[in-house]
């Protein structure tokens, strides 16, 4: 455990922290760290064993500070009910979010997160997001970077990115469009006074949680003054311009478009307050989460030339993968293709690791309580886990725990695993495994998830992250694809400040250079990217390449073809992207055609380890029905319906399964002839199933 951390929390009295800029980690591998120079404090010594400190005050209520994975599970999830909100936390930030999910505990919270978790979860929201963000980066974005590239001149890449997400949240939420980004802001008045007030509410709602006297706002609001004069001028500003958006949506009535308002708007469960809220909080989610995330992506990227070519060759193995398909992708990245860029996953996924965006958050115990790691909770007190903390705790992330390194999250197969067992070297280490890692009947414990508490977790856990995701990669493929960003702030380290998300002191100073358009990585390491890419794709097909293969089946039989090119349209995906398949239009029949992706070593199917033995390609018959040309199968029926983070591939074996699931399937006739075997340079192999 870092010293500093814990001089960083032990100093710091209110909710949101201003974090000293000793307090850092380094963008250079380990051998490069520059010596702590932080003092070990009293609460040093108690943490070094729990990763937990606790004070209580005569006369004040007490607290707790942790950064124990055990201990943030309890309260997350385990004992969930017994941690919450709580009056004092809700009441400053009532003003400004009033009741919305964000700032509501039990039923009332409850009911929001189901109405909303329904909404999240819907295909069309995926799309509307990518739609808005694709958008906004081919039209703005990658215009000003070009622009700025083009003329020497230095960013604030900061202040770029939270204007996207302003830009971005607030078409996803209310589908208006605030045009920060554009060159010539073509903003009406109206979003840009919303914007400015949402501005001073936030920093007058901060200044509530940093008065070192917490009752006093309410002094300056009675009387009217200082930062609660701004708040209430900022919130009246917020109101009027939500009053009316909410009252065109009700209006537009059964005209409803893809926007989160009018999602909630349609059907009248939901009162005028409660889509005032739904703005509101939505807004206040989306707008610095993300853009902080990126700011310090960018930010260490910029000091690891190699991962930032790694980043890059990887984004262009998957264009190239994409295009040898036959699938022309326009400037930005489909779905399908953000999902196949592992690396880049892993290295926005480190770099939250290492700056959560939101990297304190607390909660009140509602009743007495002994966290896991036997910490006395008294009732009332505040527990704060702090996620920027745990990134650097040794037990949990290793000896490299400070090192910016994307491979801890890629298995061997460069693979993205969201999870590893090998979290925690310290604990699972037999002679070393303490008492509490073991249940009541002396088992051993299996680690919490809660390592890595960057979207929370348990029943409050961030409903955003998918499409945050999605935002931040499309991003940073496209910028990647064009451009290479330097950092120009010198050599120290960058001042943190926690504002509602963990900003950059004084922005992020970037300049921007074109990329030559055709730059691709050399020889040896091109050929091995692309076939990483390609296991990837083909592990992923192969996974559940069977069961979606009956889906299509069925799909084909009912849909005529006009339909699956509107799918295929409406969707930007095919209705089997999961599994590597793209139906579209075949440009030589009239009908669709079903195209699947699946890696190969040089030959089939015997030069790629990963794939050999996992899949079988068969020549097939034909039946009444449906001929085709080719088909794939997995001999494991089972390895099909398992997550592809479980997938091993099997061992080769000689001959080829005579059944399918287990049973026979009608579609599927006996199979009779070993593959022709498949040479492919660019070891993507593409095979076609044509419906006549
Ligand atoms: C990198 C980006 C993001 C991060 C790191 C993040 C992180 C978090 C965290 C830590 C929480 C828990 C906060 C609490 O204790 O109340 C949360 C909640 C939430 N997030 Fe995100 N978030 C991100 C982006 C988004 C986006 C883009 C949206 C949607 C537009 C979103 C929607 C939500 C919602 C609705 C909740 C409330 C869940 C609940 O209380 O039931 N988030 N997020």
């Amino acid at each position: 455990m870092r010293a500093r951390i814990w001089d960083l929390l032990s100093s710091s009295s209110s909710l949101f922290y201003r974090f000293s800029t000793s307090s850092t980690c380094t963008r250079t591998p380990r051998s490069s760290l520059v010596p702590m120079d932080s003092s070990p404090t009293l609460s040093l010594a108690l943490c070094r064993t729990t990763h937990t400190m606790s004070f209580k005050a005569l006369g004040l209520t007490g607290g707790v500070f942790t950064a124990n994975p055990a201990n943030v599970e309890h309260m997350l999830k385990t004992n969930f009910g017994n941690y919450v909100k709580g009056e004092a936390i809700i009441t400053m930030l009532e003003d400004f979010l009033g009741r919305g999910i964000f700032n509501s505990d039990g039923e009332k919270w409850l009911w929001q997160r189901k109405a909303a978790s329904y909404e999240f979860s819907k295909r069309t929201l995926r799309n509307f997001v990518v739609d808005t963000v694709q958008f906004e980066v081919i039209e703005r974005l990658l215009p000003l970077l070009e622009r700025a590239g083009r003329d020497g001149r230095t960013l604030d890449v900061q202040s770029v990115l939270e204007r996207f997400a302003f830009d971005n949240i607030c078409r996803v939420v209310f589908d208006e469009d605030p045009a920060c980004l554009a060159k010539d802001s073509v903003a009406s008045p109206h979003i840009a006074e919303f914007m400015g007030a949402c501005n001073d509410a936030q920093n007058a709602i901060l200044a509530r949680f940093n008065s070192p006297i917490k009752s006093l706002w309410r002094v300056k609001r009675l009387f009217n003054i200082e930062s609660e004069r701004r708040l209430r001028e900022a919130l009246a500003t917020i109101h009027a311009y939500t009053d009316r958006i909410i009252r065109e949506r009700r209006e537009r009535g059964e005209a409803r478009g893809d926007d989160f308002l009018s999602r909630f708007a349609a059907g009248d469960k939901h009162s005028d307050e409660s889509l005032h809220d739904v703005i509101t909080n939505l807004v206040l989610a989306g707008r610095e989460t993300t853009a902080s995330a990126l700011t310090w992506f960018f930010w260490l990227v910029s000091g690891r030339p190699d991962v930032e070519d790694n980043i890059v060759r990887e984004i262009r193995a998957v264009r190239r993968a994409s295009s040898s398909n036959g699938v022309t992708s326009g400037a930005a990245f489909s779905p399908h293709e953000l999902r196949d860029m592992h690396y880049l996953h892993a290295a926005i996924t480190e770099s939250m690791r290492l700056y959560p965006p939101v990297s304190l958050d607390t909660y009140v115990c509602k009743e007495e309580d002994f966290l896991p790691d036997g910490t006395f909770v008294g009732k009332g007190w505040q527990v704060t886990y702090c996620a920027y903390a745990m990134a650097r705790v040794e037990d949990i992330w290793g000896t490299d725990c400070e090192e910016f390194r994307p491979e801890r999250w890629l298995d061997e197969a460069g693979v993205f695993r969201p999870e590893s067992t090998f979290k925690y070297p310290v604990f699972h280490a037999g002679p070393r495994m303490p008492e509490r890692w073991l249940d009541e009947a002396g088992v051993f414990r299996p680690e919490s998830s809660f390592k890595y508490p960057v979207f929370h977790g348990g029943p409050r856990m961030c409903l955003g992250k998918e499409i945050a995701y999605i935002q931040m990669k499309s991003i940073v493929s496209c910028v990647f694809d064009r451009f290479t960003l330097r950092y120009t702030g010198g050599e120290g380290h960058p001042g943190l400040v926690t504002s509602l998300a963990l900003r950059m002191e004084g922005g992020l100073p970037m300049q921007c250079r074109r990329l030559p358009p055709t730059s691709s990585p050399p020889g040896e390491i091109a050929r091995n990217q692309a076939t990483r890419v390609a296991r990837i794709v083909a592990c992923r097909a192969s996974a559940d390449a069977i069961l979606r293969c009956r889906c299509f089946f069925l799909v084909a039989i009912c849909l005529p073809p006009a339909a699956l090119e509107y799918w295929t349209r409406r969707t930007g995906q095919s209705p089997m992207t999961d599994s590597g398949y793209v139906v579209e239009k075949d440009p030589e029949k009239s009908g669709p055609a079903l195209r699947t992706e699946q890696g190969s070593g040089d030959a089939w199917p015997s030069a790629n380890p990963a794939v050999r033995g996992l899949l079988r390609c068969t020549e097939g018959g034909s039946n009444a029905r449906i001929p085709w040309r080719t088909r794939w199968r997995t001999e494991n029926s089972m390895a099909a319906s398992k997550p592809l983070s479980a997938f091993h591939p099997l061992p080769a074996t000689a001959g080829f399964p005579n059944q399918f699931f287990g049973f026979p399937s009608p579609f599927l006739p006996p199979l009779v002839s070993p593959p022709t075997p498949v040479t492919t340079s660019t070891t993507v192999l593409c095979t076609e199933l044509s419906m006549i």
